[in-house]
């Protein structure tokens, strides 16, 4: 069989060539073509959101190279997308956190294995799941060691500094008694003579790229698109989001090569045929409980998680400079799509009482000043209507939801929803946030915050304006 198709390896950087140095000696009648993201390196400290986002676009990336096998040969990447990209793409994808753990099963021999890897792949406890799901007696320690990317991308690896942060890293190990460690970052084998070093010779290192590179081998043999001419010459490419020259030095060295050119690519502006869709996570820029509870309601239903802004706590606050919902709502789905460089959703919404000239309006959420709160907000809206009569205290709920995409605010989707009601003087019921309890909707008979959040969904301005959105998003979110 001749398949000449290459096989595709994605990276953060230059980790992924520890395993792609291993493909050229065990697959050596293979194309190959490689792509470092060092543009966005490190992946390790990054939400699991952001890494798939970028991991889709190496996917594409890869794909128009018509490959025929995809490596994720990072161990951030796996840990949070290899599911995700397996499900999607019809070429065989591997990873590397699967071989990783049945080579370090293989060989320890008293059950005590140690794990090194970023920040994401602890998090995430890829490894000790992957690990427990073949043997639930096995201990495993893991270890985030976030400086070695830096020092490996740095051209570091073999000067003093290496040595100091390796040995300053692993000192929690040596109080251990593991008897192997996994290198699960494909940059750590870079280090592997220091590592070793450090942790003794009691302690086996494990590549997972070595095991990786024999599943590779395996899967082309099974399906049957191994290139297996003995005298073809393959070709191997390189390219990076980042700076060629980094790359070439580091790369030329790592493998051996004489010759090595990186040719350098904009990632975020290539085609997308293989999104992230269908999307199954949903970012709603809100610090508000209230609102993220009834977002959750709708979208968990369709099977598609709801994050907030509390589950990136290392973003800023967005000032809502603007002078209308839509305004308000565009800062901050824009600014927060750009840092995340996610697909987000923001709701600017608020209370327009008819005999306050539509007050508070967008300032509903600071209409009591500074320190405002939702007890304060309702202080002072029953201090402004004062003596007006309850027949003309009419009243309108509205919400701007805007959905925008990371690095295109010109495609920005806007949709509203308004509810009309009364402000009653005295508050009823429990449930819900902010003015619920004051505004009554006379076809219920009940103020929002005597209805439970499905009943309140049903009716209100951001149920409906979800609602409008729903009809909508998919199509808006698939086209480029
Ligand atoms: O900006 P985020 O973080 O989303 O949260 P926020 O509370 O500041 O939200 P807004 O800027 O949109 O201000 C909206 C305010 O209007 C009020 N509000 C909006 N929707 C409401 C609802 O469904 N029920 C009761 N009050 C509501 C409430 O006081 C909110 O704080
Ligand atoms: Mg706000």
């Amino acid at each position: 069989m001749m398949n000449t198709q290459p096989i595709g390896f994605i990276d953060s950087g230059v980790g992924g060539l520890t395993v792609f140095k291993e493909a050229l000696k065990q697959l050596p009648h293979e194309n190959m073509v490689f792509l470092g993201d060092q543009a966005r390196l490190p992946y390790g400290p990054r939400p699991a959101e952001q890494v798939v986002a970028f991991t889709w676009q190496m996917v594409n990336f890869m794909m128009a190279q018509n490959i025929k096998m995809l490596v994720i040969a990072c161990n951030t990447a796996t840990a949070a997308a290899l599911d995700v990209v397996k499900a999607q793409l019809p070429i065989p994808v591997v990873g590397v956190i699967l071989p990783g753990s049945r080579a370090a099963l293989k060989v320890s021999q008293n059950n005590h294995i140690g794990v090194i890897a970023t920040e994401g792949t602890v998090k995430a406890g890829a490894y000790a799941k992957t690990i427990h799901d073949k043997n639930a007696t096995v201990s495993v320690t893991s270890l985030a060691a976030p400086k070695f990317v830096p020092v490996v991308e740095s051209n570091e690896y073999q000067s003093p500094i290496a040595k100091r942060i390796v040995t300053e890293t692993l000192a929690p190990l040596k109080h251990t008694d593991i008897d192997t460690l996994v290198m699960g970052c494909t940059h750590y084998p870079l280090l592997r003579p220091i590592i070793e070093n450090v942790m003794g010779p009691k302690v086996t290192l494990i590549d997972p790229g070595i095991e990786t590179v024999s599943e590779v081998s395996t899967l082309l043999d099974y399906f049957d698109i191994a290139n297996n001419d003995a005298d073809f010459t393959p070709t191997q490419r390189f390219f990076t989001t980042g700076s060629p020259s980094m790359f070439d030095t580091i790369g030329k060295q790592w493998l051996g090569l004489n010759q090595l050119h990186a040719q350098h690519v904009e990632i975020d502006q290539l085609p997308t045929n293989y999104e992230a869709a269908p999307l199954d996570t949903i970012v709603v820029a809100t610090q508000n409980a209230g609102k993220a509870r009834e977002f959750a309601a709708v979208f968990e239903s369709e099977g598609i998680k709801v994050k907030t802004l509390r589950d990136f706590p290392e973003l800023p606050d967005v000032a809502e400079t603007g002078s209308t919902f839509e305004e308000n709502a565009r800062i901050k789905a824009d600014t927060y799509a750009r840092a995340l460089e996610l697909p987000v959703l923001a709701d600017d919404s608020g209370l327009m009482v008819d005999a306050l000239g539509g007050k508070p309006g967008v300032f509903s959420a600071r209409y009591a000043g500074a320190g405002h709160n939702d007890a304060a907000n309702n202080a002072k809206l029953m201090a402004e209507l004062g003596e007006v009569p309850a027949d003309d205290r009419t009243a309108t709920f509205h919400t701007t939801l805007v959905f925008a995409k990371p690095n295109q605010p010109d495609q920005d989707l806007v949709v509203e929803g308004d509810l009309p009601g009364m402000i009653v003087g005295v508050p009823r019921g429990n449930d819900g946030f902010g003015y619920d309890p004051y505004f009554y909707v006379p076809e219920q008979g009940k103020t929002l915050a005597e209805m439970t959040t499905d009943e309140k969904n049903a009716i209100s301005h951001r149920g409906q304006a979800i609602k409008a959105l729903a009809k909508v998003w998919r199509a808006w979110y698939q086209e480029d």
